[in-house]
């Protein structure tokens, strides 16, 4: 293996900011520009792509200010070839202590025809504009777009005449997605040996995932000799979006035996930054993304379980803190196994023997069969439901709503508490509202409701709804969830399915008196 030290060093360019910001409806406001600008420069991203200044008044602000206040990082704005566009870029890029100009033409016969332009033309618009760009700076960007879509024989021509005028970076983007990882490498290897000036400038890769294959095809540029990956966080950006920089970051970490570069990013970063981009963006992170997807460091299968708990190599290829997670997730679930749920069941304060294991596993068993997720909750329910009958003290008896549109609303409300019934009446702000109140005027208490969620889990107006409520007392944080085709019932259930929980919690707050001994869940 190379020693790290003298492996060669592959810049990370991120465009989030820019190719990011076109997905459709990822558009971001100023201060979300600067925050994720700063991020990205903390990070170690060396260059960043901050916007596009000639598209409006935003972008040039938001492209000057994260000029003004990046400390590390090299800041670019992207121009068409026009002179306008230049000039606007670099009015916006002057501030920062390493500004990059990056201008663009399409150069492929599809987009040659845009501003019907012939070879020859489209050349000499190369010049004159890669010319004016570099006379403005001395850090220019040159990318024939569609690059992947242009004849070759021109691609070289027009690669030469950018390197001829002063570009610094030559970038080679597969606009549409349509490259292969082979064929990403042919092309790189192909310009460096071509073109007469390759080995004085950067070459850049610039992927798009239409077909799923941008981080492949940036990598395989690398291996070709392109120095330069452009990629945006969470792989966001037009489309299908582009190269993820989680991605190429944590593949050239975990296989550097076999692709041995160097970035300068500090991947325990990622997960910051990937959770405020989606926030800002409003485009969540699906699950199974790789390095950041809620389930990228999540088991649920028993199999995996107990490997994880044996050694967490058999089935993690890099740890959940190496992307700055604190902790790999294990799951608890229909597929879970007892090695698992006796680990679980240990953070929760539980210690269990063998036989006591044998009869929570398999009434654990039964209740993830009839539920997709097992909570801490629901582990503590369980574990308290085998050691003492009584567990469900509060009991919805019957509810009675009046409701409509002359208020305030009013629920009769009869609960069994502790074995003896009770009953109440109250009004309030619409009928959940109302039945809260019954609730609390039988069962008082100073918890706080923080969350009430309501879902329909089938179409239809028999639809059946499920709630969640949160509540939170002293620091003990519990939920109860119901699932009825009676909204407000299901929200009643809910309730009192919580303040079971908290009656438990509060109970459990010292130890336990029973064979189970219970650590600290309060
Ligand atoms: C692959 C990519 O990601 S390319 C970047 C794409 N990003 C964006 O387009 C976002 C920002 N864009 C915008 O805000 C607007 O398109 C603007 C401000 C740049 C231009 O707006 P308008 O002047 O109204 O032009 P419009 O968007 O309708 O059409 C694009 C024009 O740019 C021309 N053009 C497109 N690319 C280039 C280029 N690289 N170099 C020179 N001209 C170009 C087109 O030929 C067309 O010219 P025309 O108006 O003479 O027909
Ligand atoms: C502007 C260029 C580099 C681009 O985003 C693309 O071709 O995909
Ligand atoms: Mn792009």
């Amino acid at each position: 293996m190379t020693d790290k030290s003298q492996q060669d060093r592959v810049l990370i360019f991120d465009t989030t900011l820019r190719d990011g910001e076109q997905s459709p409806g990822a558009t971001m406001t100023h201060a979300e520009k600067l925050e994720i600008a700063g991020l990205l420069d903390e990070m170690g991203v060396d260059i960043i792509e901050a916007g596009f200044p000639i598209a409006s008044e935003g972008d040039f602000a938001a492209v000057s200010e994260i000029a003004r206040q990046t400390q590390n990082a090299v800041i670019c704005g992207l121009a068409r070839a026009q002179i306008g566009d230049i000039d606007r870029c670099w009015e916006a890029v002057q501030h920062a202590k390493h500004p990059r100009i990056h201008t663009f033409i399409g150069t492929s016969p599809l987009h040659r025809a845009i501003p019907n332009l012939d070879m020859d033309q489209m050349a000499e618009r190369i010049e004159q504009t890669v010319t004016h760009a570099r006379n403005l700076c001395d850090n220019v960007q040159w990318s024939p777009m569609d690059a992947t879509r242009t004849e070759e024989d021109y691609l070289c021509r027009v690669v030469e005449i950018a390197i001829k005028c002063g570009a610094t970076t030559i970038n080679i983007p597969d606009t549409v997605g349509y490259t292969a990882p082979r064929e990403s490498a042919e092309l790189i290897a192909m310009l460096i040996n071509r073109v007469p000036g390759a080995d004085q400038i950067t070459f850049a890769t610039h992927c798009h995932n239409d077909l799923g294959m941008a981080t492949a095809n940036s990598l395989a540029a690398v291996e070709a000799g392109a120095r330069q990956i452009e990629c945006t966080i969470n792989g966001l950006g037009e489309r299908a979006g582009n190269t993820a920089l989680e991605e190429v970051v944590m593949a050239l970490k975990v296989r550097n035996d076999i692709m041995p570069f160097q970035t300068g990013i500090d991947a325990t970063k990622i997960m910051n930054i990937s959770r405020r981009v989606a926030a800002v963006s409003g485009f969540p992170v699906q699950f199974n993304k790789a390095i950041v997807g809620k389930n990228a460091f999540a088991h649920e299968s028993g199999i995996h379980q107990d490997g994880m708990l044996k050694n967490a190599e058999t089935f993690e290829i890099m740890r959940p803190e190496d992307v700055g997670l604190s902790e790999t997730n294990l799951v608890m679930g229909k597929h879970s196994g007892r090695a698992a749920l006796r680990s679980k069941l240990e953070d929760l304060g539980f210690e269990l023997g063998d036989n006591q294991l044998k009869d929570v596993f398999v009434r654990f068993k039964e209740l993830a069969d009839r539920k997709k997720e097992i909570y801490d909750d629901d582990l503590i329910a369980l574990m308290r439901s085998s050691t003492d009958p009584e567990n469900d003290r509060l009991k919805l008896r019957s509810l009675k709503v009046v409701c409509g549109t002359d208020g305030p609303q009013q629920a009769d409300l009869t609960m069994e508490i502790d074995g003896a019934e009770h009953s109440t009446t109250q009004t309030g702000d619409g009928p959940v509202d109302a039945s809260f109140n019954a609730i609390k005027a039988l069962v008082p208490h100073s918890a706080r409701l923080q969350l009430y969620q309501v879902h329909a889990v089938t179409e239809g107006t028999d639809a059946q709804a499920t709630v969640s409520v949160r509540m939170e007392e002293e620091g003990r944080i519990v939920t109860g969830q119901s699932a009825n085709t009676d909204t407000v019932v299901a929200s009643a259930l809910a309730y009192i399915h919580a303040l079971n929980r908290l009656l438990v919690r509060r109970e459990k707050g010292g130890k336990d008196r029973r064979e189970i001994s219970y650590k600290d869940v309060g």
